[in-house]
């Protein structure tokens, strides 16, 4: 059956479905459930990360569902992501190779450098002093990406791509580039849309991939008083109108501007709520209002490397 969800067709000619599954907080014990289920009901397009600990049970799901029957490999789109620890460019095929074995599968569609940033190399995943402050590398995500480009070569990856990257650090790439990364994958959603980065984006050919959609309620350093996207009085009165849930809102949103959209759940009804947004659309003046909301205000700072030459928003506008 074909899918309802829209593709979005990069540069190279491949194409994303807009809607898809993510993956960080989904706990070994419930992803691989969260996954099957996601299939079940339509998702053909799964965000991954090494450093979310889970890639072995999210590939677990995946091998009972292409031996069911049920989809086959090159029916889903499978997003990985190169961790902080593992820039140095001799890190970054072996870093491939753990999550493809990880996965079960032979190719990524989409290999991202997580963050422009790295972490010193080759042993824990957040290096920390006694103190408890990560210690840095100071590998250049321009000679990482040359090994990304590699794995396209050599086959192993589909696209590659990157995560968290900051307008200048995108063009100081595309300096040097000689496969154009298809996507940057960034928060966003309507306290920080993102206008400006988009833009910059669209004009170099580069999708844009919104992480936290939903705002991210369960970010690990979410604190009681924080703003609460999910529970903005403006936005559930648009979704009222629908008859829409706020979350159905937040995903239709970045649909209608072109944008992928990444929600993660681990709850079947939530998976298919989220997945419950090809019925209607919104307005034009109901986006240009939803426009409006944006307070730049980041969910994923990313502290922990600030003072890192390479931190992607410490410095830069967007
Ligand atoms: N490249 C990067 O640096 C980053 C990438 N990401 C990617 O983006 C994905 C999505 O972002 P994430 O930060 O997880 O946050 P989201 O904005 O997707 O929010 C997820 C939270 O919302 C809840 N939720 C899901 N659907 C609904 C719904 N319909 N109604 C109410 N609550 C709902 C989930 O709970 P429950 O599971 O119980 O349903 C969970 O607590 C990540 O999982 C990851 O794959 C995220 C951050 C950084
Ligand atoms: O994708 C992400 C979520 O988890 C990571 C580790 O905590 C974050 O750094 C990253 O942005």
């Amino acid at each position: 059956m074909a899918s309802k969800v829209p593709k979005v067709r990069f540069y190279n000619g491949y194409e994303i479905p807009i809607l898809g599954l993510g993956t960080w907080k989904s706990k070994p014990g419930e992803v691989t459930q969260a996954v099957k289920d996601a299939i079940d009901i339509g998702y053909r397009h799964i965000d991954c990360a090494h450093v979310y600990g889970n890639e072995r049970e999210v590939g677990e799901a995946l091998t009972t569902k292409i031996n069911e029957g049920i989809i086959k490999r090159e029916d889903v789109f499978i997003t990985s992501k190169l961790w902080n620890t593992f820039h140095r460019p001799d890190l970054v095929e072996p870093a491939l190779r753990t999550t493809l074995a990880n996965l079960q599968t032979t190719y990524l569609d989409l290999y991202l450098i997580h963050w422009p940033h790295a972490y010193k190399e080759d042993g824990e995943m957040f290096p920390a002093d006694e103190n408890g402050k990560i210690q840095f590398s100071d590998v250049d995500y321009v000679d990482t990406w040359k090994a990304m480009e590699q794995l396209v070569n050599a086959g192993l990856v589909r696209s590659i791509g990157i995560s968290n990257f900051n307008a200048k650090q995108i063009d100081r790439l595309l300096e040097v580039a000689k496969i154009k990364p298809v996507v940057n994958q960034v928060e966003c959603h309507p306290y920080l849309n993102q206008r400006r980065l988009f833009a910059h984006c669209k004009a170099r050919d580069i999708a844009l991939t919104a992480y936290s959609p939903l705002g991210s309620p369960d970010r690990p350093w979410a604190k009681p008083g924080d703003p609460q996207l999910l529970e903005d009085a403006r936005l559930k009165e648009i979704a009222g109108k629908y008859g829409k849930t706020t979350a159905q809102v937040l995903i239709r949103y970045q649909i209608e501007r072109g944008v992928i959209v990444i929600p993660k759940s681990v709850n079947r009804d939530r998976l298919q709520q989220n997945f419950d947004v090809f019925d209607f659309a919104l307005t034009s003046d109901d986006v240009s209002y939803i426009d409006t909301l944006d307070v730049n205000g980041r969910l994923i700072p990313m502290t922990a490397a600030l003072g890192h030459k390479y931190h992607p928003f410490e410095n830069d506008e967007f």
